[in-house]
């Protein structure tokens, strides 16, 4: 399982403006970090860069010591999953059917065997404790539900690193803290967890680490509650005062 990433003086720029610059960091197994930053800091392009859908201007991402640009499409799958915001399909698949699709970039010729790919996903529902709902369709589920079998469809892709964007919106409170119990699980088991998010009072107390994006740079990188203080808060978002922690 590939458990380390590296991303090296990443810089990224449109039209001339930049984006991202000359910003370093890493995750490795057993991380759970938040990636904070204001709206249009860089969050989404950082992610986007970490998964090769966007090339940087310069800097290197290394995964396992490889270059992720040596990666082939398969292996690159293998590495790193990205969870979407519970999205609906137009059809009413269900959700054994949804996982195995997460084979798909992994099995040979790019088909998906019905026996051994059912096996894996079946075991990627076990692991996150939702094989009762294997033979609900998909379009069903509640918003929690939904974003449960989006990770497990990234366990069923083989991938160590799991990169989330904005996981808990439109969840209530009580899926809220299923999903994150659910997040903490994974990095405990070896994964290397990582989601934006924009909720630094709650990113304190269930993520291990902390990374701030300000104006495409990262600005702090540690600890969830050292790094997160009250005027570490007030100074990312520009606010003078947030109720006391
Ligand atoms: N393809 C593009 N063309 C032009 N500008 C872009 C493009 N992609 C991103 N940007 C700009 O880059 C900046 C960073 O965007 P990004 O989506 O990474 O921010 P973000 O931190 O994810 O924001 P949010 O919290 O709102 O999702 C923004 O100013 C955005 O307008």
């Amino acid at each position: 399982m590939s458990t380390e990433l590296i991303a090296q003086n990443l810089c990224y720029a449109v039209d001339g403006r930049t984006i991202l610059n000359d910003l370093s960091f890493s995750v490795k197994g057993g991380d759970l970090i938040a990636l904070l930053g204001t709206n249009g800091a860089g969050k989404t392009t950082l992610l986007r860069l970490l998964l090769r859908l966007l090339e940087p201007a310069s800097g290197t991402i290394h995964i396992d010591g490889k270059p992720l640009r040596d990666y082939s499409r398969r292996d690159l799958a293998r590495a790193i999953a990205y969870v979407p915001q519970g999205h609906v399909p137009a059809f009413p698949y269900t959700v054994l059917e949804i996982v195995m699709l997460g084979r798909l970039p992994v099995s040979p010729f790019g088909r998906i065997a019905p026996s051994s790919d059912s096996e894996v996903a079946s075991a990627a529902l076990r692991q996150l404790a939702i094989e009762h709902l294997a033979a609900r369709p998909y379009t069903h589920l509640s918003g929690g539900e939904r974003q449960a079998v989006l990770i497990a469809r990234a366990l069923a892709q083989g991938a160590g690193i799991l990169v989330l964007d904005e996981p808990e919106t439109g969840l209530d409170f009580g899926q809220q803290q299923r999903l994150f119990a659910v997040l903490r699980k994974l990095a405990q088991e070896g994964y290397a967890v990582l989601a934006t998010t924009h909720d630094p009072l709650r990113a304190r107390t269930i993520f291990n680490r902390a990374v701030l994006i300000q104006k495409g740079r990262i600005k702090a990188d540690g600890p969830a509650d050292s790094v997160l203080t009250a005027e570490a808060i007030e100074d990312l978002y520009g606010l003078d005062q947030i109720p006391a922690l």
